[in-house]
C-alpha cells in the first residue's frame, strides 16, 4: 500500500515490510520522521515543529506498533461497582475485567525477531559492552541525581516484572567481556515462556499490575494488599522512625520489595506517608467514610500524584528540552493548558484537554498492556553509581557544608 524509497542506505531492509503495510499518507509521514532521525535533528527543532514531529511519531506508533499478545479472556462487569483500584488490577477497564490485571501478557511494539540467529543477533555481549556498559560515571547530580534513579526503579516496580522460571541458569561471559568485571559468570532465572493461545504461540506475563495504580506501595494482589494495610482509618503500615516496617526476617513490608535498597525503600516510605496524610485529610472532610472507602479514595489520589510527578516533573528533568516540556504538559493538560483544564476539566478530548481525565479509555483498538520494548528501554541499571555514600544528617551532627560520611557501599 505505502510508497517505497527502497534503497537500503536510507531504510534498513528489516523495515521494508513495516512500511509496505502503511497507508500512502502514513508511509509519507514515516519517511519524514525517518529522515529527521537520520539527520539527528528533532531536538534542535523550534518547539512547535518538535511537538509536530512527536505527534507524528505517536500517530504512527499507535497505528502500527501496538501489538497485543494473548487473548482477551475476561468478562464484562458492573463498572459503577468498581470505581477504584482493585488489589490485582482487575475490573479497571470498562470493556473487560481482566485487562491490566496481574498475570496478563506483556505486549509488544515490534513483532518478535525473525532473524535466524534469534536473540544472538546482535550478540548479547556486544549489547552489554557497546550499548549498556558504562565506561565512566558522569556525575550530573544537578540535573539527574541518585534520587531520580531511585524514582524510576520505584516506577518500574509499580508497572512491570516478567514472570520467571524456577530453574536458575548460568552464563559465562566471553573472555573479552568478562575481563573488566569481577563476576566471570552470571546466574539468573530465565523469563518463563507462557502459551499465549494466539499466533504468537507464547509470551511473557507480568507479575505486577501494569496500571499506574501505586501497586509499588499497595501490592499486586489481595495478599500483598492485606500485608501493607492497617485496616484502621485506611492507613498503610509505617514504622515509628518514618521508614518501612520490617518483618521478622528484617525484610521491608511494602507493595513490592524485589531488589530493594535504601533509595527505593525511601520513596516507598515517603508515599506511604503521603497516603496516610491523604487519609487524614479525607477523614476530616468526610467523617462518614468507612475504612474501605477512605482507602480506595486515598489510593486514587496518591496514585494520581505519583503519575503526575513522573509525567511533568521527573520526565522533564530526564529529557531536559523545551520541546519535551511542551510535549509532556500537552499530554497532561492539552493544548489549552493548565488554567483552562483546572477551570473546565477534560472537556475537549486528548489534544485540547490532555490525556488525563478522559471519559473513556483510548487504547487504539488494542487492550492495554505495557510492552517488551518498554521494559527494555527502562533497564536503566547504569544510572546506579558504583558507590553509595551515606552521610550523617542528624541535626545535632550536621556540618551543613560537608556532612560526615557514615558508610560507603560499593
Ligand atoms: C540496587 C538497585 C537494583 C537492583 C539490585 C536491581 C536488580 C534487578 C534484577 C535482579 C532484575 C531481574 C534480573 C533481570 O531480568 O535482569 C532487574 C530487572 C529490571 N530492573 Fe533492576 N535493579 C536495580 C535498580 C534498577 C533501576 C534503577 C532501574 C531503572 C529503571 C531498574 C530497572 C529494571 C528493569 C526495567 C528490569 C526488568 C524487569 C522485567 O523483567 O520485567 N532496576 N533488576
Amino acid at each position: 500500500m505505502g510508497f517505497s524509497l527502497s534503497s537500503s542506505w536510507f531504510l534498513h531492509p528489516e523495515l521494508h515490510h513495516v512500511v509496505s503495510k502503511m497507508s500512502f499518507f502514513d508511509s509519507f509521514l514515516f519517511y519524514i520522521v525517518h529522515l529527521v532521525d537520520k539527520l539527528g535533528l528533532w531536538h534542535r527543532f523550534p518547539v512547535l515543529l518538535g511537538v509536530a514531529y512527536l505527534g507524528i511519531r505517536r500517530h504512527l506508533h499507535q497505528r502500527y506498533n501496538l501489538i497485543h499478545v494473548g487473548g482477551i479472556n475476561g468478562q464484562g462487569y458492573d463498572t459503577d461497582e468498581f470505581s477504584y483500584r482493585t488489589a490485582d488490577g482487575k475490573c479497571n477497564h470498562p470493556s473487560d475485567d481482566s485487562i491490566g490485571s496481574q498475570g496478563t501478557f506483556i505486549g509488544r511494539n515490534m513483532p518478535p525477531c525473525t532473524s535466524q540467529y534469534g536473540i544472538l543477533d546482535p550478540h548479547p555481549s556486544v549489547v552489554a559492552t557497546k550499548l549498556l556498559a558504562r565506561k565512566r560515571f558522569i556525575d550530573n547530580g544537578d540535573q539527574f541525581n541518585v534520587i531520580a534513579c531511585s524514582w524510576i526503579q520505584f516506577m518500574i516496580h509499580d508497572w512491570v516484572d516478567h514472570l520467571e522460571d524456577t530453574n536458575q541458569i548460568e552464563l559465562e561471559a566471553p573472555e573479552g567481556v568478562a575481563s573488566g568485571c569481577p563476576l566471570k559468570s552470571f546466574k539468573f532465572f530465565r523469563t518463563k515462556k507462557v502459551l499465549s493461545g494466539d499466533h504468537h504461540k507464547s509470551g511473557a506475563v507480568n507479575t505486577r499490575t501494569p496500571w499506574w495504580d501505586g501497586s509499588v506501595i499497595y501490592g499486586n494482589d489481595e495478599a500483598g494488599m492485606r500485608r501493607v494495610r492497617v485496616f484502621k482509618d485506611a492507613k498503610l503500615r509505617i514504622s515509628g522512625d518514618g521508614l518501612l516496617e520490617r518483618d521478622e526476617r528484617g525484610v521491608p513490608i511494602s507493595g513490592d520489595i524485589r531488589n530493594s535498597w535504601s533509595g527505593f525503600s525511601m520513596l516507598q516510605a515517603l508515599f506511604v506517608k503521603e497516603h496516610n496524610s491523604v487519609c487524614e485529610m479525607l477523614k476530616e472532610r468526610y467523617p462518614d467514610f468507612d475504612d474501605e472507602k477512605l482507602y480506595r479514595t486515598a489510593r486514587l489520589v496518591t496514585a494520581a500524584v505519583i503519575a503526575k510527578i513522573h509525567t511533568i516533573d521527573w520526565t522533564l528533568e530526564l529529557l531536559k528540552t523545551d520541546t519535551l516540556t511542551a510535549g509532556m504538559r500537552i499530554n497532561w493538560y492539552g493544548f489549552l493548558g493548565k488554567k483552562v483544564k483546572d477551570k473546565i476539566g477534560a472537556r475537549f478530548g486528548p489534544i485540547l484537554s490532555g490525556l488525563v481525565g478522559l471519559k473513556k479509555p483510548r487504547d487504539h483498538g488494542v487492550p492495554y498492556s505495557l510492552t517488551e520494548e518498554f521494559v527494555s528501554v527502562y533497564r536503566m541499571h547504569c544510572l546506579l553509581p558504583d558507590t553509595l555514600i551515606l552521610r550523617d544528617m542528624r541535626p545535632e551532627n550536621v556540618d551543613k557544608e560537608n556532612p560526615a560520611i557514615e558508610r560507603e557501599y560499593r
